[in-house]
C-alpha cells in the first residue's frame, strides 16, 4: 500500500541556465507543493503503513531549509529546477526514510515533476 503526506512551502528562485530572455531567468517565487509517498504493508495492530507524523518529523529539517529561502543560495540547489529540487529532497530524506517511494514537486498549478530515485 502507498501513503502520502503533503507539504507546502514558499520560496524564491531563478533558473540560471535557461536560454537568454527566458522568463525564469528572472527572480520570482512559488508556493511549492511537495508530496512524499511511502510504501509498505498496513499491518495490524497499527493498521497503518507508518504514522503520517513520522513522515512529517523526517521532512521537518529539510522543510526548514527551504521555507522562505532563496533556493539558489542553498548548497546543491544552485540550479533549482523542480527536477533538481526533487532529487535534492530525495537524497536527504531517503536515508532516514527508507520506505520513501516517490517525491512529487508542484511548482505551479500546471507544472511539476515526480522522482522515484532513478
Ligand atoms: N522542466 C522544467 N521546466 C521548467 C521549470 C522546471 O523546474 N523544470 N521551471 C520553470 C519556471 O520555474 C516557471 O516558474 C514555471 O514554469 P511554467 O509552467 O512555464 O509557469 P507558468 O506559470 O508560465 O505556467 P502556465 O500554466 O503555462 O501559465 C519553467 N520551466
Ligand atoms: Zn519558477
Amino acid at each position: 500500500m502507498e501513503i502520502y503526506k503533503e507539504f507546502h512551502f514558499e520560496a524564491a528562485h531563478r533558473l540560471p541556465n535557461v536560454p537568454e530572455g527566458h522568463k525564469c531567468a528572472r527572480l520570482h517565487g512559488h508556493s511549492f507543493h511537495v508530496r512524499l509517498c511511502v510504501v509498505g504493508d498496513a499491518k495490524e495492530p497499527s493498521g497503518w503503513v507508518m504514522d503520517f507524523g513520522d513522515i512529517k518529523t523526517a521532512f521537518k529539517p529539510i522543510y526548514d531549509q527551504l521555507d522562505h529561502y532563496y533556493l539558489n543560495e542553498i548548497e546543491g540547489l544552485e540550479n533549482p529546477t523542480s527536477e533538481n529540487l526533487a532529487r535534492w529532497i530525495w537524497a536527504r530524506l531517503k536515508p532516514g526514510l527508507p520506505a520513501l517511494e516517490r517525491v512529487e514537486i508542484r511548482e505551479t498549478c500546471t507544472s511539476g515533476c515526480i522522482y522515484r530515485g532513478d
